[in-house]
C-alpha cells in the first residue's frame, strides 16, 4: 500500500521576471518561493489503479517525484508498505518503478542494453536479467526493435523501452508519469493493458494522464488536484457519480468549476 500525507514542496524563484504569466498570477508564488505542492493526501492499495488528475502546472509531477524519491519534501509523510520512505529513500527506491516525463535512455545503446544496464545497478543478476527483459519484451511488445540503438526509436518504441527499464526490477510499486503522452493508439493500448497486467500481479500502479478515457478503463481509485491541493480523493465509481453523464464535467466539479462557467471565462 502507498500512503501520502499532506505532501508540500516549495520552489526558490532564481528570477521572478522568467515566470510564465500564469504562475505570477499564481496563489502559490510567495515572495520568492512558489509553493508547487501545498497538500497532496492520498491512498492506493496493492492491487490498485489510482489516476492522479489535474490542470496544467496543478503539481501532479512534482508530486510524483517526491514520491519516487527524486525529490526531498519539504512537509508531509510518504509510507510504502507501512515503510517512511524519507527516512531509507536509497532503500525505498529499490522497491520503486518509476517512469519520469523525460525518456532517459541512452542512445547509442540498444533499448536491451538500457534495460540490462538499470538491472545490474538494482543488483540484479545476468540471468535474471535476460529472464525478465524476455518476459517485458513480450509483454509490451518490444522483440521487433529491443536490439537497435534506441537514438533510432520512435516515441512508442522510447516509451516501452523506458517502462520496461523502470520495471526491470520487479518493484513493489509503480509510478508512473504520463505514460502514454504522445503515443498511437496501439502503443497505447499495449500500455494501458501492461498496467493491467501489474494490478493483476497485485502491485499498486499510480500514473498521471490527461485522458478520462484511460481513467475510465483503469482506475479503481482517483485524485485530482489544483494548484497543489488535493480537491478529489476517492473511488472512480465516486468520482464518475459527480456527474454521470460526463466525465469531464465531473472533473470540472473536481476542481469547483462547472461547464458553464469555463466557457463564461
Ligand atoms: N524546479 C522548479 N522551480 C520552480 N517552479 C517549478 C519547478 N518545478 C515545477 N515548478 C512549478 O510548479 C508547478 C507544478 O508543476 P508540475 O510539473 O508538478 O505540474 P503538472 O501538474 O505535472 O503539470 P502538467 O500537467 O503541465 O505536466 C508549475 O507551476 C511549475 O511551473
Amino acid at each position: 500500500m502507498i500512503e501520502i500525507h499532506k505532501l508540500a514542496k516549495k520552489f526558490k524563484v532564481e528570477n521572478p521576471k522568467k515566470l510564465s504569466e500564469q504562475d505570477k498570477k499564481d496563489p502559490r508564488l510567495q515572495g520568492r518561493f512558489f509553493h508547487s505542492v501545498r497538500e497532496v493526501s492520498f491512498t492506493c492499495q496493492n492491487g490498485e489503479v489510482l489516476g492522479l488528475l489535474g490542470p496544467n502546472g496543478a503539481g501532479k509531477t512534482t508530486t510524483l517525484r517526491m514520491l519516487s524519491t527524486a525529490l526531498q519534501p519539504d512537509g508531509g509523510s510518504i509510507n510504502i508498505g507501512g515503510a517512511d520512505i524519507l527516512k531509507n529513500p536509497v532503500e525505498a527506491r529499490k522497491q520503486i518503478g518509476f517512469l519520469s516525463g523525460g525518456t532517459g535512455l541512452y542512445g547509442r545503446l540498444s533499448g536491451r542494453e538500457n534495460i540490462a544496464y538499470f538491472g545490474r545497478l538494482n543488483g540484479m543478476s545476468n540471468d535474471a536479467i535476460i529472464k525478465r527483459t524476455a518476459e517485458l519484451s513480450e509483454r509490451l511488445d518490444m522483440d521487433s526493435f529491443l536490439d537497435r540503438r534506441s537514438e533510432t526509436y520512435s516515441t512508442g518504441m522510447k516509451q516501452k523501452a523506458s517502462i520496461a527499464r523502470s520495471v526491470i526490477h520487479s518493484p513493489k510499486v509503480v509510478i508512473l508519469d504520463e505514460p502514454t503522452t504522445g503515443l498511437d493508439i496501439m502503443a497505447t493500448q499495449t500500455v494501458l493493458n501492461f498496467i493491467r497486467d501489474l494490478k493483476r500481479d497485485n502491485v499498486p500502479v499510480i500514473f498521471s494522464t490527461h485522458h478520462l478515457d484511460e481513467v475510465s478503463e483503469l482506475c479503481d481509485r482517483v485524485t485530482v488536484i489544483d494548484k497543489g491541493i488535493t480537491m478529489f480523493n476517492d473511488t472512480f465509481d465516486a468520482f464518475k457519480a459527480l456527474d454521470e453523464e460526463s466525465l469531464h464535467e465531473a472533473f470540472l466539479r473536481s476542481i469547483g468549476k462547472s461547464k458553464q462557467q469555463t466557457t463564461e471565462q
